[in-house]
């Protein structure tokens, strides 16, 4: 597959979580690269680094991490053509207030909020799938493997009947 996703992360301290949606590409095939930047201390760089993958046409999407005040983002939409995928980490500090950093944005700035892991890699799946066959595949049999469980776990719960 001719593509690269690159997954931006503001902190090394965001690994983790970059890395939950990288098992994912991978599981369906997606080559990826993480690289690290960060909107409020490194903002020549971060455009930098937006700047080569702007001129690579194998990055048809970016996923973006960035904790606390999300500017990472909203600076890579703006920085780039293709779709940005928003998939800051979870923090309960504060009730969850980081979160309003990732919602609202400027005019002309759309990068895409999604707060699960796998729901991002998904989401950058379906994209790339567009243009690709085999990915497209590869998608339906997620999905229909999801939809499997479903009946299944429906099947099992049916068995707990009252016997009155
Ligand atoms: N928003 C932002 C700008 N620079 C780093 N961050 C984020 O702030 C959190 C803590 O970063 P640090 O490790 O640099 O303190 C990480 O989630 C990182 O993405």
């Amino acid at each position: 597959m001719n593509v690269i996703v690159p997954i931006f992360m503001g902190s090394k301290s965001d690994l983790k979580h970059a890395q939950a949606i990288a098992d994912v590409l991978a599981s369906f095939g997606i080559p990826y690269e993480m690289r690290i930047a960060s909107a409020h201390k490194t903002p020549a760089r971060l455009l930098e680094i937006l700047a080569e993958y702007e001129a690579d046409p194998r990055a048809k999407v970016f996923i973006t991490i960035a904790g606390r005040s999300n500017a990472l983002s909203g600076m890579a939409d703006a920085a780039v053509t293709a779709p940005v995928i928003a998939c800051p980490p979870r923090s309960d500090a504060f009730g969850g207030a980081d979160i309003f950093s990732s919602l609202r944005m400027p005019s002309g700035v759309a990068p895409a909020v999604v707060l699960e892991a796998e729901a991002a890699a998904l989401l950058a799946a379906k994209i790339l799938a567009l243009a690709e066959p085999a990915l497209r595949e590869k998608v339906r049999a997620y999905q229909q493997a999801h939809a499997e469980r479903l009946a299944q776990a429906d099947a099992e719960v049916r068995e707990i009947r009252a016997t009155v």
